[in-house]
């Protein structure tokens, strides 16, 4: 592939840190190297001294000598080199991906980080921009910056539908657009094809490898945002793009955050090489590396887990969330049911849920929610388009006890009634 038209000029312009690339001979360096070469601080001097995690399991993680001397000391910018080993294996065993030899891994703050600055490395202003609509709305607030031209692709609950992408695709474009460096055709289709934020919508394998070819067809980088891969309450979870990347056109994001913490903020992007080296280049200079405490500890977390154990794991999250939807679909049957519609979520945690009566619910939860002890997110937060009304809206399923979610439905149909009154007498 040719990744010129993917690479903006302001990331092509990026070159390595020459102090990052000294860094990375701390590593290479024989015991017997003398290392005068960068600012970086005297460990002797930091007042910690080593750090014991204790899991839930009983077990504890004791970080000591050179383990709490990688957690507090300068890194890498692709990552701590152990745990990047680790992702290496897991990505390799997990989607088997077809152009594995020009395949970097990079270890980001939460895969919001990689994701920002992926496209901060694509973005013109004015780009035009292909979303599965509704769309996760961090990611709309990277874009909307860049004023995009959204291309918003229908879904339906299976997810983007290919039939509608080479629609709005073949509508103003040819594939051969794609050659000249002048052509304002799309460079990058951006999907959650797991568990979607936030309609909780997968899509199964036959589409995706429809959605691959379209891309091929229309030489697309695919940004698959997955975070939600291993909350997928299907059996067997789908493979990925990153599995389906015969050409070296996926951008893969994954997160920690829903199954190991959220507040460790590490995410890895997964990718060809010539599209990670600039994001690269830009941690360089923008944050270094992410936090070598939480690569470390999460590092000698899957050393005890081991592979297995990890997945073992996960498991036991997917079936948390599992259950948790079950619990919220039951309190949407039983309080919503002629008030709203709604589809079971495949996957992630969060309800889609269409109000009926109501053609916008931002000023029903913005106004007066609060009054009735509940709050979810209004749909036009997840629109390209938020000047339009939208009768949707967001519930989270992932925090709130069996009674707490009963109750704030209870509430929440009470709104609705009280919405549909105060619309008719308008
Ligand atoms: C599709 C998709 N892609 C990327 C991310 C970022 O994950 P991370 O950087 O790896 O932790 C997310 C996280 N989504 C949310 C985060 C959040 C954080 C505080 C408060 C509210 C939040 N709400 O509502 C969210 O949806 C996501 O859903």
């Amino acid at each position: 592939m040719n990744y010129t038209r993917f690479i903006n000029g302001l990331s092509a312009a990026r070159k390595p840190s020459p102090i990052r690339e000294m860094t990375k001979l701390l590593t290479q360096g024989s015991p017997d190297l003398v290392f005068l070469a960068s600012g970086v601080p005297n460990p002797s001097m930091f007042p910690f001294q080593g750090a014991s995690i204790n899991l839930r399991d009983g077990s504890t993680i004791q970080l000591e000598g050179k383990t709490i001397n990688d957690a507090l000391q300068y890194g890498p910018t692709q990552g701590y080199g152990p745990l990047l080993a680790q992702l290496k294996e897991m990505q390799q065993e997990l989607h088997s991906p077809p152009c594995w030899t020009n395949t970097e891994v990079l270890i980001t703050n939460g895969s919001q980080d990689g994701l920002c600055k992926a496209f901060e490395m694509m973005m013109n202003l004015n780009d035009y921009i292909i979303v599965q609509e509704p769309v996760y709305a961090g990611t709309l607030a990277i874009l909307n910056p860049y004023k995009p031209q959204y291309v918003p692709v229908q879904c339906d609950a299976n997810g983007l539908i290919p039939e509608e992408l080479r629609r709005s695709l073949e509508s103003k474009w040819k594939s051969e657009d794609t050659q000249s460096s002048k052509s304002d055709v799309p460079k990058v289709l951006y999907v959650n094809p797991a568990g979607a934020n936030p309609t909780g919508v997968s899509i199964p394998l036959s589409r995706r490898q429809e959605i691959y070819q379209i891309a091929k067809d229309f030489d697309l980088i695919i940004f698959e945002d997955d975070p939600y891969y291993f909350l997928q309450f299907d059996k067997e979870r789908t493979p990925s793009f990153l599995s389906l990347d015969t050409d070296g056109r996926v951008i893969r994001f994954d997160s920690l955050s829903k199954v190991l913490s959220s507040g460790i903020r590490l995410g890895y992007v997964t990718g060809p090489r010539e599209l990670v080296e600039p994001i690269t280049y830009h941690m360089q200079v923008s944050v270094l590396h992410a936090s070598s405490l939480s690569q470390v500890l999460v590092s000698e977390l899957l050393k005890q887990w081991g592979q297995e154990g990890f997945l073992v794991h996960v498991d036991r999250v997917q079936k948390f969330y599992s259950q948790q939807r079950g619990i919220m679909l039951k309190a949407a049957e039983t309080h919503l049911t002629g008030l709203a519609e709604w589809n079971v979520p495949q996957g992630g945690m969060f309800l889609w849920i269409k109000c009926l009566g109501v053609s916008d619910t931002r000023p029903m939860i913005m106004d007066r929610a609060l009054k009735k002890d509940v709050i979810l997110l209004p749909g036009r937060e997840f629109m390209t388009d938020p000047s339009q009304p939208c009768p949707y809206m967001r519930a989270s399923f992932s925090l709130a006890s069996p009674e707490n979610i009963d109750r704030g439905f209870r509430n929440l149909a009470q709104l609705i009634r009280e919405e549909i009154e105060l619309t008719k007498k308008i």
